[in-house]
């Protein structure tokens, strides 16, 4: 059996992502010195709870079980305040941890919740699906939602420590797995096309959480996200890219997410965004045809979703105005040249934008 991999964020507080399977042995390690515990998982998946809470209080430690709301639902400030109020009955204090076990969703509330208590507590990232292995529970951002707008509320906070277990995406539903592989090609789009081919070439490797194939996506889209925000941890790169890069797809992604109200999963909308994007790129002239079709065909193989209904552009074009890229009434984009050579596009005109989701709402998928 293979064993564990690390890979390092480096900047002002360096901490590993431990990429592997029964990781469990890793965690009384990456909580050393903490006296108590707060684990924050979905209360759909008590077990997942249990069996880390378990491994806390063998390890001495004093545990606190905070089950959320599952999925988006947990992502909001009524969740997060039940949560504050949870660890102030505990007397929760600065030399305690908060753990995150779970999907995106979970990890991005409870790494909100130790960057907001006592203005920043020690956070140990478990991600329990493929989104939060390759993304979600990496690079230190967190947040909720608000009604106005997608992860509009938040803060960047480093974990100490993320640990992937691939075990725990053996009960994951195939939907989550494949919606997950979108933020894995969205970086091989961007940064590492090795990416695109091992997906294009085995297809059934890439959507098997046994295969090594799943193995090498996993490392090689941390390895990119590690190198990014080891680079640009709080997004504010001037004259440069930086970790926006990261956000390829999710300027009309988060739209659909938001006119859903949070119904679709993140990684299918950022499908969908990917294809929009692609489409933009290539009607501004900026993309060529072969490579916007690679978009395309990526994503079909996948089984990802990459239309959406016509008839909404207004309201996503209202909703794409709050994206945090977005300065003043400038809407900009993360477009590429090609393959691997990303950029922005800013302020396009109003007719592009119709004529890119004319042709992501004609596609059948
Ligand atoms: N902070 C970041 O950098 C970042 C990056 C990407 C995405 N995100 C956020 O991540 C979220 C999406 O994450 P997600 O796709 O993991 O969705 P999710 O957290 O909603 O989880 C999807 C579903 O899988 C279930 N689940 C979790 N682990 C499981 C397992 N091992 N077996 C069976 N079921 C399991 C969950 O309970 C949920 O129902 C979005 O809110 C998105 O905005 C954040
Ligand atoms: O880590 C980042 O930076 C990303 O942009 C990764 C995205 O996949 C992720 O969905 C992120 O939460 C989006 O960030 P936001 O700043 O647009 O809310
Ligand atoms: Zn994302």
């Amino acid at each position: 059996m293979t064993g564990p991999t690390r890979i390092s964020v480096r900047g002002e507080s360096p901490y590993d992502v431990v990429v592997g399977r029964s990781l469990l042995d890793s965690l009384p390690s990456a909580v050393r010195g903490a006296h108590r515990a707060a684990v924050v998982h979905p209360a759909s998946r008590p077990e997942d709870g249990a069996r880390v809470a378990e491994a806390l209080r063998d390890s001495g430690h004093q545990v606190l079980l905070i089950p959320v709301p599952d999925g988006e639902d947990a992502k909001t400030a009524d969740v997060l305040a039940s949560c504050w109020s949870a660890l102030g009955r505990a007397g929760f204090t600065r030399s305690d941890v908060v753990v995150g076990v779970g999907g995106g969703a979970t990890t991005d509330l409870a790494g909100f919740l130790a960057a907001s208590w006592l203005r920043g507590v020690r956070l140990v990232q478990m991600p329990t699906t493929l989104l939060g292995m390759v993304d979600a529970a990496v690079g230190g951002k967190t947040g909720i939602n608000t009604p106005e707008g997608k992860n509009l509320v938040g803060a960047f906070h480093h974990p100490a420590a993320v640990l992937a277990d691939l075990d725990a995406l053996g009960t994951l539903p195939a939907p989550d797995l494949v919606a997950g592989l979108a933020e894995v090609v969205k970086v091989g789009f961007t940064s590492d096309d090795v990416i695109l081919d091992l997906v294009e070439g085995d297809v059934a490797g890439a959507t098997d959480p046994t295969s090594p194939v799943l193995r090498e996506l996993v490392e090689r889209a941390i390895q990119v996200k590690a190198d990014v925000v080891s680079d640009d941890f709080r997004e504010a790169r001037e004259g440069g890219l930086g970790r926006e890069v990261l956000n390829y797809g999710h300027t009309f992604a988060h739209a659909i997410e938001q006119v859903e109200d949070y119904r679709w999963r993140h990684g299918d909308a950022v499908a969908v965004g990917l294809h929009y994007v692609s489409a933009l790129a290539r009607l501004a002239g900026r993309l060529p045809q072969a490579d916007a079709a690679r978009h395309l065909s990526v994503l079909q193989l996948l089984g990802l979703p990459t239309s959406y209904p016509p008839g909404r552009f207004e309201e996503l074009l209202a909703a794409m105005r709050i994206d945090k890229k977005s300065r003043g009434d400038l809407l900009r984009f993360v477009v590429l040249d090609g393959i691997g050579r990303p950029g922005l596009l800013e302020g396009p005109d109003q007719a592009l934008l119709e004529a890119a989701y004319a042709e992501v709402s004609e596609v059948v998928s």
